[in-house]
């Protein structure tokens, strides 16, 4: 059964694959409707943002022309200079001389890659606005099909698609328009959406515990390796954004670490014969071979909740089947590719794939960073600056998740809140934020 959101159907952060967009028009049987909206949208989005200059329609064979031919006629009678071109007989000379190309070749139809003439039409284009997506560009996985021309902006209908928040889609598109054409909301609920761009209604932080005392905020026990600073940082990370207790668990005389972060030199089956402490970071700076250790001793004690990241994952190369009993996985894209294979051209299958093997919600970290629950239901993140990409940050993103598990949430909506904060401190730190900058902001964007 797919992870359920709250309001599922009319939330519009649900996303819509082209097939799952073909069988919504199907059901709502009324396309010249539907597409008389899509091209008035157009123009209206058009009329706005763009100065008055010579506008030429490139239209395509199917439904994503029949928008663009309605999006000229909204122009023209707003006396705006606009002529239209089927694809197959246009010039790419007279593309060149227009002030703005409309692209309504391709959408949510495409079916193979493109060929030389409708790229060198593409190609020629200045200014560019796509209609449901680039040409060229594969709606449902954000890649490209031989080639994809830059847009200004993208105006979408209905719901957004998951190509317009993978890369490299996402860049393709320009800022994405979503209008509302009247497709009714109850025929988005047959479809089912299960793919979801993340956002803070996908998840409640649960609120902190006013009366509690430390043990029922949770604890969360770090294991510290070769690379103390990454457990640390996981560490700080897990304790701002409301882990009760956090301790780190070194095998070595480790340097003290930050006030109010317990250091523990137990041997680990010591530190599981507490029954309080079932929450467990593996992975951040540990050492691949201590990580492959510790994690299949924790694999034999029912009951945890292990988050593995970093050499953790790396212990498992080619056999994710040991991570099975693992609760979140955090593999950025080299991990991921060892522990799996390629990721392949459609990152949110590879991501479904990993948590189906695993059993364990796959947060497939990247600028477009999938989270997938093992039945298949898949989040995209939007929100990470590019500034994010930076040592450290994954390891804050592992003690964050980890203290979101603490405090109750389940592991899915965990992963979900945790890269959607991480995103947002990193925004709030800004330009030249180092990773040790992100905790204290998730101190107070952490609050339930
Ligand atoms: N609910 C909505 O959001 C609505 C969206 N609308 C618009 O409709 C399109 C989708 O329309 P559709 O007709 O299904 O598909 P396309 O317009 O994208 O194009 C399909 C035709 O194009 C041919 N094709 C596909 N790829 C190529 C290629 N690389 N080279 C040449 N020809 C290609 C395809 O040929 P086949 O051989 O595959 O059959 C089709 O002939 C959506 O994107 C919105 O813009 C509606 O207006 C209403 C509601
Ligand atoms: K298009």
């Amino acid at each position: 059964m797919a992870y359920s959101f709250e309001r599922p159907e009319s939330f519009t952060g649900a996303l819509l694959t082209p097939v799952q967009m073909a069988q919504a028009d199907a059901l709502a049987g009324d396309t010249a409707r539907l597409m008389e909206a899509a091209g008035r949208a157009i123009a209206r989005s058009i009329m706005r943002r763009c100065k008055k200059v010579p506008v030429l329609v490139l239209a395509g064979p199917g439904n994503n022309g029949g928008d663009g031919r309605v999006a000229a006629r909204y122009l023209a009678w707003e006396g705006w200079p606009v002529r239209v071109r089927d694809f197959r007989t246009a010039d790419p000379a007279e593309v060149a001389r227009a002030g703005l190309v409309v692209d309504a070749i391709f959408g949510a139809g495409l079916s193979r890659d493109l060929d030389e003439h409708t790229i060198s039409l593409l190609r020629a284009a200045k200014n560019l606005v796509a209609v449901d997506v680039p040409s060229g560009l594969d709606g449902a996985s954000g890649q490209v099909r031989g080639f994809a021309p830059q847009a200004a902006f993208t105006v979408t209908f209905v719901r957004k698609k998951p190509g317009h928040l993978l890369f490299p889609g996402r860049a393709l598109c320009g800022e994405v328009l979503l209008r509302d054409i009247g497709m009714p909301v109850s025929i988005i609920g047959r479809v089912g959406p299960d793919i979801w761009e993340n956002s803070p209604s996908l998840f409640t932080l649960p609120p902190r515990d006013t009366g509690g005392h430390k043990y029922t905020s949770g604890e969360v026990t770090i294991l510290s390796g070769t690379l103390p600073g990454a457990a640390r940082l996981a560490a700080m990370a897990a304790r701002r954004a409301g882990a009760g207790m956090v301790s780190l668990a070194a095998a070595d005389a480790s340097p003290l670490p930050e006030a109010g972060i317990i250091l523990r030199h137990d041997p680990l089956d010591r530190l599981l014969e507490d029954p309080r402490r079932l929450h467990w970071v593996v992975g951040p700076g540990l050492g691949v071979a201590a990580a492959g250790v510790a994690l299949a001793r924790l694999l034999q004690t029912p009951g945890l909740a292990i988050l593995a990241d970093a050499d953790a994952l790396t212990a498992c190369a080619g056999t994710p089947k040991k991570l099975r009993g693992v609760c979140v996985i955090t593999p950025h894209e080299g991990e991921f590719t060892r522990l799996f294979g390629t990721i392949g051209p459609d990152k949110i299958a590879a991501a479904r794939r990993a948590a189906a093997l695993t059993g364990a919600v796959t947060v497939l970290k990247g600028p477009d960073t999938v989270i997938a629950a093992p039945e298949g239901t898949a989040v995209i993140n939007a929100n990470a600056p590019p500034w994010l990409a930076t040592g450290g940050t994954g390891d804050v993103l592992s003690g964050l998740i980890a203290a979101l598990l603490t405090r109750g949430m389940a592991p899915f909506p965990a992963a979900c809140a945790g890269v959607w904060l991480h995103g947002a401190a990193a925004q709030e730190a800004g330009p030249g934020m180092l990773a040790e900058d992100l905790p204290s902001i998730l101190g107070h964007i952490t609050q339930g």
